[in-house]
């Protein structure tokens, strides 16, 4: 223990303020947090997120290896490094293309100077559209319309979004039962839902290859299984078969789901706290007038 702490002690004392701080060096300063602020938006928003606590864990386990000198693995670790970093380049490689291109396309004074929080707000779905969401899904269930409808979360579905055609167009429960009404041009594959607004239709979504999943679910489920697994987004699947209102969230399907189970997860989305007292009465209150609604 005494050499751990001989260590830092030694490490403690190497790190000092430089003699003089130029101006130079504050720009330096300045240019790296704002990249580092970048990096660290990027990687919540995308898959990059979840693989990044995967890398924390293996952060943990080398300095544990480190400190009780398990040299062999140390040795292992050090060697596959750069195969590592050049699969993560090919794993992420469509991320990357898309965080260059944002890049460019970024006007990065006025994204810096944006202090107030209507971004924030914006970004929330809001009550109308949850409202919107459950009519639309539970009345194409009654009449057997087969849906798929992606709800974005905080991992942007940039590039599954490019497979279909895309809309932008406010989200009404008449347009998303138009969109999947058979024999129209835009009925075929998944919807994507972001912040209020439809962005696609005919979107094509990885399937699931979970072995696990119920044989009777065909491939609009799966896809439905398959776009939760890569992304935190909640997807809503009616079933043309059996009219039923299933929804996916991190890999798992719920079939057969209820109004309000649907609606208290849409709630979630938001972000909003329904714990404290008043979040709870209030989601109570829009929890009756949503039923208004739908009867
Ligand atoms: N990868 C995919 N991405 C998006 N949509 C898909 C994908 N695969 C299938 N679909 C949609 O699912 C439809 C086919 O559904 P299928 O009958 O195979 O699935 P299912 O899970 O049995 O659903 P249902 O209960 O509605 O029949 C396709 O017409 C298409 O609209």
């Amino acid at each position: 223990m005494e050499k751990y702490i001989e260590l830092l002690k030694r490490y403690w004392v190497n790190l000092s303020l430089p003699k003089s701080i130029e101006v130079i060096d504050i720009i330096q300063i300045l240019l790296i947090a704002v990249f580092v602020y970048y990096v660290m938006l990027w990687v919540k928003s995308t898959r990059a997120y979840t693989l990044l606590k995967g890398l924390m864990m293996v952060v943990v386990f080398l300095i544990l290896a480190y400190l009780l000198h398990m040299d062999v693995l140390i040795w292992i670790f050090t060697n596959l490094g750069v195969v590592a970093i050049t699969a993560l380049i090919i794993i992420f490689q469509p991320e990357l293309r898309r965080a260059l291109e944002q890049l460019g396309e970024k006007n990065m004074i006025n994204s810096l100077l944006r202090f107030d929080n209507t971004k924030v707000e914006e970004w929330k779905i809001s009550d109308t559209t949850i409202n919107e969401l459950i009519r639309a899904a539970y009345d194409m269930g009654e009449v057997k319309t087969g849906a798929l409808i992606v709800i974005e979360n905080n991992v942007i579905l940039r590039e599954y979004e490019k497979t279909g055609i895309p809309l932008d167009s406010v989200l009404t429960s008449q347009l998303l039962i138009n969109i999947f009404e058979h024999n129209t041009p835009l009925h075929d594959g998944a919807v994507i839902v972001r912040h209020n607004r439809v962005v696609a239709a005919t979107c094509y979504l990885p399937l699931s290859d979970n072995l696990t999943l119920n044989k009777n679910l065909g491939t609009r489920h799966r896809a439905g299984v398959g776009i939760s697994e890569v992304s935190d987004a909640l997807t809503i699947i009616v079933s043309e078969e059996t009219g039923n209102v299933s929804y996916t969230l991190g890999g798992k399907i719920y079939t057969g789901a209820a109004p309000n189970e649907l609606r208290e997860q849409l709630y979630k989305l938001q972000k909003k706290n329904p714990g404290d007292e008043t979040g709870r009465k209030r989601w109570r209150g829009r929890v009756k007038n949503a039923e208004k609604i739908h009867k």
